[in-house]
């Protein structure tokens, strides 16, 4: 298991960041790794983001030495979506089987996780947030059956898009947690649209299921004062709670977003008009 500190930045700071400099304060490009379970944490709102792949040998993980508490989650839950093949997660001695687009909500307090791919030769992909917790909720899978879908958008706008809410209070409880998955409808390219700010709740975002020679043009920053991250398969970035994000691929795609912060509802969200954005 490694760890790295990612420290993230205030609006006023981004003003003078070269594209480097941006990349490195909110982009993860090295998530995941074949036979690896490597870990981001960041000191915004203490979000960790995670990605393990098994190949022929099982990942465990879940010590907290990197964090200073005995396990990883001594204070944290956790959500798990796999973006790969099937694959297991064991949390203390019991299983938990996902299939592509599952995710597992796994509660404080839990100790050893072992992720294992069912196939050897096509991996499981298990992407992870993980944020503070003041609360016990039981471990739960949620399938992608079992999550809340939601249409959005329109296809002449080339925005039509299936959000999948997964952790999220009228499907699964947690403390503070809010994880999902939206899938672009065929020929659509914008997600998020309109883009928003929630002032109250930072933002992970993981895009996946990119072709290699595609790209999300991913916006974020002031409404006033917007930069963007062009990003690749199986990247993942912060959204601070001050920036918008949007953004718009040259091919399909897919991403997981996770939350953390008040208002769980996700109500409070405050939209900016397009024509507004600079
Ligand atoms: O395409 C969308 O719209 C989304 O997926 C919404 C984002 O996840 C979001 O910003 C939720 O706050
Ligand atoms: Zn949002």
């Amino acid at each position: 298991m490694t760890m790295r500190v990612l420290y993230g930045a205030a609006p006023a700071d981004i003003k003078s960041y070269d594209t480097a400099k941006l990349r490195e304060a909110f982009l993860i490009e090295d998530l995941f790794q074949q036979g690896q379970a490597t870990f981001v944490y960041t000191h915004v709102d203490r979000l960790i983001l995670g990605g393990a792949v098994p190949t022929s040998a099982p990942l465990t993980f879940g010590s907290g030495e990197d964090i200073g508490t005995p396990y990883l989650l001594s204070a944290r839950e956790m959500g798990i979506a796999n973006l790969g093949q099937a694959g297991t997660i064991t949390v203390d001695g019991t299983a938990f089987h996902l299939e592509n687009r599952d995710v597992l909500y796994v509660g404080r307090g839990a100790q050893v996780l072992t992720a294992e791919s069912d196939d050897s030769a096509s991996h499981a992909r298990f992407y992870m947030n993980s944020v503070p917790a003041g609360a016990d909720h039981p471990h739960r899978l949620i399938t992608r059956a079992e999550s809340k879908l939601l249409e959005l958008g329109n296809a002449k706008r080339s925005n039509h898009r299936k959000l999948r809410m997964y952790i999220h209070p009228q499907v699964a409880p947690s403390c503070l947690l809010l994880m999902g998955i939206t899938d672009l409808s065929e020929g659509s390219v914008w997600n998020t649209m309109p883009p928003h700010l929630h002032e109250r709740r930072m933002e992970a975002y993981c895009y996946f299921d990119l072709a290699p020679e595609d790209r999300v043009i991913h916006l974020m920053g002031r409404p006033d004062e917007t930069r963007n991250l062009i990003v690749a398969n199986g990247d993942a970035l912060i959204s601070p709670a001050w920036s918008i994000h949007m953004g718009a691929g040259t091919g399909p795609y897919a991403f997981v977003w996770g939350m953390t912060g008040e208002n769980q509802e996700y109500n409070d969200v405050a939209p900016v008009a397009v024509a507004d954005l600079k």
